[in-house]
C-alpha cells in the first residue's frame, strides 16, 4: 500500500457537519483511528490503519456506501431509506446517538388535530420520499386520488418555517428535544419513524478482500458503544440476599460474587444500563446493600 494514497484503503464515509459529526470523532477516537483533518479538506489517511475517511454530508453517505464506492460508513437510519437504499446497504451497528423521530407536524393553534385532516392538503418536507409513502398509504386508506391526494414539496432545509410562511399546512421532519417545533408553534400528530445513527457497509463489497478489517473496525467501534451504555454496578451484600441481588443487577452473562473477609457477606460485581443506574441503586438499598459503587467504562469488547 502506498502510504499517501487512498489506494487500497478501505474508505470510511463520516458525516461532514451537523448533528452526527461530533459524535463520529468520538467513536472514532474510541476505537483508535487516528487521523489530522486539515480544514475544508474531506479526504483524510488514517495513520494508523489502511483506512482513508470521507467527509461527505450525511444524506450522501447511503448511495456512496450502496453503490460500493465506499467500504463502511456511519449515517442515519432516515437517510438511508429516504435514499431507499436499505435493499443495498447492511446495517451493521446501531450506534446509540443521532437518536430522534420523523414527525408529522401541524400548527398548535390550527384546526388540523389529527393526521387525517392533513391528508389532501400541502405537506412541506425535506423527506419527500419517506413523506410520500406515509400520505400515499393514508391517501389510499381514505380513499383520496388524483388532484385529491397529499401534495408533498420537497424544501432543503428550514422546514419548520413553512407554516408560518403559508407554504403548507403541516410539516414532516425530524425531532429530538422538540425546541424546534415548539419555538415554531407546532406539535406533532404521528411518528413517521424512529432513528438513529448507524454503522453500515454495502449489502455486496466491491473489495471482498477488506472482510477482515471491516470485522476489527465493527468491533472497535461496538466496544466503544458499549461502554457509552453501561457501567460497572459493586457493592456488598449479605450472602441470603444474594438471590434478590442478583435478581436487580443480572449482568450480561451473569454477576460476578466473591467473598469478603467477614463472615457471610459478599461483594457483587455486574454490569449495569447506564440509564437504569439511579433505578438500580434504589433497589440494591432496599434490600440492605452497602458501599455501592458505580465505575464508568473507557472501553470494553462484551
Ligand atoms: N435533532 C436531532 N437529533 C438527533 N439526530 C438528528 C437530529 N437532527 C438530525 N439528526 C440525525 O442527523 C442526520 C443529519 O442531520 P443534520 O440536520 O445534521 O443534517 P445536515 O443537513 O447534514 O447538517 P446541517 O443541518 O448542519 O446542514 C439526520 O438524518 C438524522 O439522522
Ligand atoms: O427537536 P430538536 O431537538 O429541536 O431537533 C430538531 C431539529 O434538528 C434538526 O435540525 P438541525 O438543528 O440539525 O439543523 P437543520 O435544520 O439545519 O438541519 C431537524 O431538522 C430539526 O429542525
Amino acid at each position: 500500500m502506498n502510504t499517501d494514497s487512498i489506494d487500497g484503503r478501505l474508505l470510511f464515509a463520516i458525516p461532514k457537519k451537523g448533528r452526527l459529526y461530533d459524535k463520529c470523532l468520538s467513536i472514532l477516537a474510541g476505537a483508535d483511528i487516528q487521523f489530522r483533518r486539515n480544514d475544508r479538506l474531506d479526504v483524510c489517511l488514517v495513520k494508523n490503519h489502511p483506512i482513508a475517511l470521507v467527509f461527505l454530508p450525511a444524506a450522501d453517505i447511503p448511495s456512496f456506501v450502496g453503490q460500493g464506492n465506499v467500504d463502511l460508513g456511519i449515517t442515519g437510519h432516515d437517510v438511508i431509506l429516504e435514499a431507499k437504499m436499505q435493499e443495498h446497504v447492511t446495517q451493521v451497528l446501531h450506534l446509540g446517538f443521532g437518536k430522534c423521530k420523523l414527525q408529522v407536524q401541524v400548527p398548535e393553534a390550527g384546526p388540523i388535530k389529527h393526521v387525517q385532516d392533513l391528508a389532501g392538503k400541502r405537506v412541506v418536507t425535506s423527506f419527500e420520499v419517506l413523506a410520500g409513502e406515509y400520505f400515499g398509504k393514508l391517501d389510499a386508506d381514505l380513499g383520496l386520488d388524483g388532484e385529491k391526494q397529499t401534495h408533498i414539496e420537497y424544501v432543503g432545509g428550514s422546514v419548520e418555517a413553512a407554516c408560518a410562511l403559508g407554504l403548507a399546512d403541516g410539516i414532516v421532519d425530524l425531532v429530538e428535544s422538540g425546541d424546534t417545533m415548539r419555538a415554531a408553534g407546532l406539535h406533532a400528530i404521528a411518528t413517521v419513524l424512529d432513528t438513529e445513527a448507524v454503522l453500515i457497509k454495502s449489502t455486496v463489497p466491491k473489495h471482498p478482500a477488506l472482510d477482515p478489517l471491516i470485522s476489527q473496525i465493527t468491533s472497535r467501534i461496538a466496544g466503544v458503544v458499549a461502554a457509552s451504555k453501561y457501567a460497572i454496578c459493586q457493592y456488598n451484600i449479605s450472602r441470603d440476599k444474594v438471590p434478590e441481588a442478583v435478581a436487580i443487577t443480572p449482568g450480561r452473562r451473569a454477576a460476578t460474587i466473591a467473598p469478603l473477609e467477614e463472615e457471610g457477606w459478599v461483594e457483587v460485581s455486574s454490569m449495569v444500563e447506564k440509564k437504569k443506574i439511579a433505578d438500580i441503586m434504589d433497589e440494591l438499598m432496599k434490600i440492605g446493600a452497602e458501599d455501592i459503587l458505580i465505575f464508568g467504562l473507557d472501553n470494553c469488547r462484551v
